[in-house]
């Protein structure tokens, strides 16, 4: 099996990284001069810094000269992936292709596998997603993810083809369940991040987690998900690690708002376009997700986090 990555951000960097321990992986950038830069310094110090490039690892600014086999683990934002299929169309249809995005993506509220059946209805699409971070999987630790595709036969063969020594694949068929995990915990995440930097305290935040999780699983089952997905890595797992660490960029956006502190907007943080996109999404379906709704208003900035606060805690008090 040999592996291309499509976009050299830190986490398809770490990808990168881990799977060229089992055999040559290529790692695409767009950007020439990005590509110049990591094939002098055997590293990419712009999105991963201190983490070295294994021998087998190959940087490479043109997708037209990869094998026709080759499988792509597609890593880019979720909010550029409908540009960048079609910007590849033409390399990437027919192929296996492995969405690394968590997000709904705003305007067709459809998640990555979605996105990829739409745009490009030859490829097989899967889906990796899961609580790990970038630095976590390029330092080697040990990571457990879910491989989501429709196709089981696909998916057993992605699942053996991208589990690495330390990098721990379990699959499903359920890919709603999957990408509904992996998009709805970063919008909780931000929620759990601005309780934590305003100081109400840890209490409120396993409130947070617990009714957002309720939310999450709202929504996917209207959809069709599967109870135990949302209960696996994609939804639980991811939960749990992005709402409760600092690595987290989500988590940090949130802490920035509790705090009123300014935040870079260049830094990649999928649950503010996702928040947008669920709640017109659960509008639409008559769906109740009143977190959601509170990190949109944040986000578009007609909330502040006192009026939020005070909104949850005026809801009519119901059976859990
Ligand atoms: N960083 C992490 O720890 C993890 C990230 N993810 C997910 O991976 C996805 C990517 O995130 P990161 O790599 O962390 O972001 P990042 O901000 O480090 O990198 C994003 C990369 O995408 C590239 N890119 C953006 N638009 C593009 C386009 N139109 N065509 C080609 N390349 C384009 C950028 O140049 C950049 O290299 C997100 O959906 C994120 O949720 C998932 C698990 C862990
Ligand atoms: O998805 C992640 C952890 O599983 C990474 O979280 P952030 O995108 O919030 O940094």
């Amino acid at each position: 099996m040999s592996v291309t990555v499509l976009g050299a951000g830190a986490f398809g960097t770490a990808l990168a990284i881990s799977l060229a321990g089992r055999g040559a992986v290529r790692l695409w950038a767009r950007d020439l001069g990005h590509v110049l830069e990591m094939n002098a310094t055997r590293r990419n110090e712009r999105r991963l810094p201190g983490a070295p490039f294994p021998d087998d690892l190959t940087v490479i600014d043109d997708l037209a000269t990869i094998p026709d086999t080759e499988t792509i683990l597609l890593a880019v934002p979720m909010q550029q992936l409908r540009r960048t299929l079609q910007a590849h169309g033409p390399v990437l249809a027919g192929r296996r292709l492995v969405a690394c995005c968590k997000g709904i993506e705003r305007g067709s509220g459809l998640g990555p596998v979605a996105v990829i059946s739409q745009t490009l209805p030859s490829a097989v699409p899967a889906l990796l997603s899961g609580p790990s971070f970038a630095a976590d999987i390029a330092s080697g630790l040990p990571t457990a993810l879910t491989l989501a595709c429709e196709d089981a036969e696909t998916g057993a063969e992605l699942q053996a083809d991208l589990s690495t020594a330390n990098l721990r694949l379990y699959r499903t068929t359920d890919v709603i369940g999957t990408e509904l995990g992996g998009a709805l915990k970063n919008v909780i995440a931000i929620a759990c991040g601005a309780v934590i930097g305003a100081g109400l305290g840890e209490s409120a935040r396993a409130a947070l987690m617990t009714r957002g999780y309720a939310e999450m699983q709202r929504m996917a089952l209207a959809l069709g998900a599967r109870a135990e997905t949302l209960a696996g890595l994609s939804g639980f797992g991811d939960l749990a690690l992005t709402c409760t660490s600092n690595l987290s960029r989500n988590y940090r956006l949130g802490l920035s708002i509790g705090r009123e502190e300014e935040f870079d907007r260049s830094i990649t943080v999928e649950g503010a376009a996702t928040a947008l996109a669920v709640t017109e999404k659960a509008a639409k379906m008559k769906l109740d997700m009143p977190i959601t709704d509170c990190v949109t208003g944040f986000v578009n900035q007609s909330l502040t986090l006192p009026e939020a606060m005070a909104q949850l805690l005026a809801r009519p008090l119901k059976e859990e």
